[in-house]
């Protein structure tokens, strides 16, 4: 039965020990060569090659690599270089990592920031967001893919060639700077180098070409979008000798399925994980003679699968199609967000944790066992007998499940979701017990993390530093940073974060149910990879986290308030791998009752004011519409079940890193914190717009400065974005701080910023009271 293909959507690129990372960032430091940067990456490819083919994948992507984002790679492909990046010179790696990360370099007279980030759907991961000005033009620019096409097969490999399609790209495109057309008016013109590209990988030896249209996974004007992609195919199918498989993954394609199955593509991709609801109606929807690219294994999450039951999915798909047209196996999404291999956690994790994991190589052996099990069943027998046992002792391992954390969390009732008065009643309380000036200045928690605090806590991991000689440095790291804060005249301290690397691993490494893995890296964005927890188990608090630091902050303040510090129960389960084995929801009402008992005892402790930090909030939104309403129904709750232990007089502050948030402020509303801080300077409009259109009654600081640079905010610049800010929110509830937490900036530059922002703020308050 040979119509049975076995393949992945791409593969993670960083490498088994993060080897690109060396690679590009030795290139930026000008200690790695183009030659040899481009050389090691031909490695990696190859090696990856090498190792789908070893679990005997049929075919293997290419095109799937890059050098920082794959959005950039298709926008630099067909020519789509903003005007300020063509005075480097265009043709290579120059110009593409000006547009990654921007370029200052004296001796070309260049200074040119990069282009701007967004998340990646629902991801962690980062794409650069190409601009479409009125007059674009495009042109073919690079034939990478093509490049990586004759590498594979040069090799030996039967190879596909990955392509982000061109209504991805454009809809994923900003309109730029002075242009006023939507980036998607421009398809007509893009199209045609599209099929210039598909002709060279055709004449290449290409056989199929996957086309990842993953906006189709959102909710489409279908009046705008079928007649785009009908267009699109039109042209493609012209090209000859070219198969596509069009492909979508994140989401289910729900009601844009009957169109796009209708397209003249040769296959089309299905993410069944995430998608699963779509199997029925893509039985009956995508004609007989098309390949079903069946996406059983969940690029997403890092638990081995249930090959039993995705073996029943795929039956089905296969037994419908009545051996008209093949049928392949597939990962659900690229395999990009997956760690790369659980080979070096074997002796970190114990066995039993390591029989219920799988990362991308364990993913290929998945996908390789479904595929030969459709097949022959019992030529697998063995490893789908092994795989049922490790899911089955997942299922029903004593270390997963806590009654009592279960019990609590069942058992509460609405008092556990509200404080015990309405907002404007805590405030007067509050503005009592905190006796805080107008226009309160503070800032969102963590002060440079010099290369002093990073030596000193790899020199305790590693036994250099007893845990008291490590305590002691802390101690002292915070005693200065509070003092310091106190003298230059900010009214609500914090402790500086010290002790934490990460925000989301600190809480994870305190609490039960989470483990940690020695080298499961995720690209972020560029060279920065994460390395996510993962939540296996019923989560709860052994023992207070945070009591002790915020207690001897407490006593280091002569008399103003330092905030306790905390991460928010959605931040943690957003940046996190997640069990698979209850509502995400559940999980998240967990961690909420841990940072709730972690509330109380920092009130106990005399901590007057805490923040619950929800960075993420945002970025868990579901791709669609209709799944919102019951997202954030649950991540205000878990927020409120975190946060409104406390009695009145506890001031409760909340923080988020975007500023685009007009799609969910009703339900930030809902969170009834006391004062949120959130990031605004870069991106004045959006924030103020927001509060115009729905307004804003408790208290707020919105961002005064950039932190993602090391430039100085000038006191005037300053004193014009608070003053613009007073016009929306008023002056009693107006917070100054800066966007975001300091700790990858270094002490000089934050010195300067904070003491201009306090000046700003004590000039509002004097003209305030003229
Ligand atoms: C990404 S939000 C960061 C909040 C955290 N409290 C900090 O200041 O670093
Ligand atoms: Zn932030």
């Amino acid at each position: 039965m040979s119509f049975i293909k076995s393949t992945i959507l791409g593969f993670p690129r960083m490498g088994s020990d993060r080897q690109l990372k060396k690679l590009v960032e030795g290139y930026w430091a000008g200690k790695v060569t183009e030659a040899e940067l481009a050389e090691g990456s031909k490695k990696l490819r190859a090696e990856h090659w090498a190792l789908q083919a070893s679990y005997g994948l049929t075919e293997v992507p290419v095109g799937d690599f890059s050098y920082y984002d794959h959005v950039l790679d298709a926008a630099f492909a067909v020519g789509i270089i903003p005007e300020r990046y063509q005075q480097v010179d265009n043709s290579g790696t120059l110009a593409y990592f000006a547009m990654s990360r921007g370029l200052q370099n004296k001796s070309i007279n260049v200074d040119v920031p990069s282009l701007e980030m967004k998340k990646w759907f629902d991801t962690n991961y980062h794409y650069m967001v190409p601009e479409i000005a009125d007059d674009q033009t495009f042109a073919l620019h690079s034939t990478k893919v093509v490049d990586e096409l004759k590498e594979a097969k040069a090799l030996g490999y039967a190879a596909r060639p990955v392509i982000l399609g061109p209504v991805s790209l454009l809809t994923l495109s900003k309109t730029a700077k002075g242009s006023s057309s939507k980036p998607i008016s421009h398809l007509t013109k893009l199209i045609p180098v599209y099929v210039e590209l598909l002709g060279q990988l055709a004449a290449a030896g290409a056989e199929w070409v996957q086309i990842d249209e993953p906006i189709l996974a959102l909710d489409l004007d279908t009046a705008v979008f079928e007649p785009a992609f009908s267009q699109v195919y039109a042209e493609f199918s012209k090209v000859s000798g070219l198969k596509y498989l069009l492909t979508s993954y994140f989401d289910r394609l729900g009601s844009n399925l009957s169109w796009a199955a209708a397209l003249p593509v040769h296959g089309i991709h299905l993410d069944l994980v995430r998608g699963a609801s779509d199997v029925d109606a893509a039985l009956e929807k995508i004609p007989a003679d098309k390949v079903i690219s069946a996406g059983l294994i969940n690029g997403r999450n890092i638990w081995k699968a249930n090959l039993e039951k995705q073996l029943a999915i795929l039956q089905k798909i296969i037994d419908a199609r009545k051996a008209a047209a093949p049928v392949w196996v597939n990962s659900s999404c690229s395999l990009l967000h997956s760690p790369h291999s659980l080979k070096p956690e074997v002796g970190h994790l114990d066995d039993e944790m390591l029989g219920w994991l799988s990362f991308a190589e364990e993913k290929i052996e998945e996908v390789a066992i479904l595929a030969a099990a459709a097949v022959n069943r019992s030529a697998v027998d063995a490893k789908l007998k092994t795989n049922a046992e490790k899911v089955a002792s997942r299922q029903t391992s004593e270390r997963i499940t806590r009654p009592a954390v279960q019990q609590r969390l069942a058992s509460l009732d609405k008092t556990f979701y509200e404080r015990k008065v309405p907002f404007t009643e805590r405030q007067k309380l509050q503005r009592a017990a905190l006796k805080l000036p107008l226009f309160p200045t503070t800032t969102i928690g963590s002060f440079p993390q010099t290369a002093e605090v990073r030596k000193a806590r790899a020199q305790f991991r590693k036994g250099a530093l007893s845990e008291r000689e490590y305590k002691e440095f802390l101690d002292s790291e915070t005693r200065k940073c509070i003092e310091w804060q106190d003298e230059i005249g900010l009214d609500v301290l914090v402790h500086g974060e010290f002790e934490r690397t990460d925000m989301v691993e600190f809480f994870g490494e305190h609490l039960e149910g989470f483990i940690f893995t020695k080298k499961g890296w995720v690209q972020s964005y560029g060279s920065r990879c994460v390395k996510p927890p993962v939540i296996f188990g019923d989560v709860s608090r052994p023992h207070a986290m945070t009591v002790d630091v915020a207690r001897f902050s407490q006593d280091c303040s002569k008399n103003k308030p330092v905030k306790g510090m905390l991460t928010g129960p959605v931040t943690i389960l957003q940046w996190s791998f997640v069990r698979d084995d209850q509502p995400r929801s559940q999980t998240a009402g967990q961690i909420a009752l841990a940072i709730r008992d972690e509330v109380v005892d920092l009130e106990a402790a005399g901590i007057k004011v805490i923040q619950v930090d929800e960075p993420a909030i945002r970025e868990g939104l579901p791709l669609r519409k209709a799944d919102y309403e019951a997202y954030l129904k649950w991540s205000v709750d878990v927020f409120r079940l975190a946060t409104t232990g406390v009695n009145n007089e506890t001031q409760i502050h909340t923080h988020f890193c975007y500023s685009d948030f007009n799609e969910i402020f009703t339900a930030i509303k809902s969170l009834d914190a006391d004062v949120i801080t959130i990031e605004n300077s870069k991106s004045d409009l959006k924030l103020l717009g927001a509060l115009e259109v729905h307004g804003y009654a408790a208290e707020i600081g919105p961002g005064l400065y950039d932190i993602h640079s090391p430039r100085v905010p000038s006191v005037e610049e300053m004193a014009a974005r608070f003053a613009a800010l007073q016009k929306y929110i008023p002056a009693e509830n107006l917070w100054a701080n800066p966007d975001c937490g300091l700790k990858t900036r270094g002490w000089a530059e934050v010195k300067e910023s904070l003491t201009n922002l306090v000046s700003v703020a004590v000039a509002a308050r004097k003209s305030h009271a003229a």
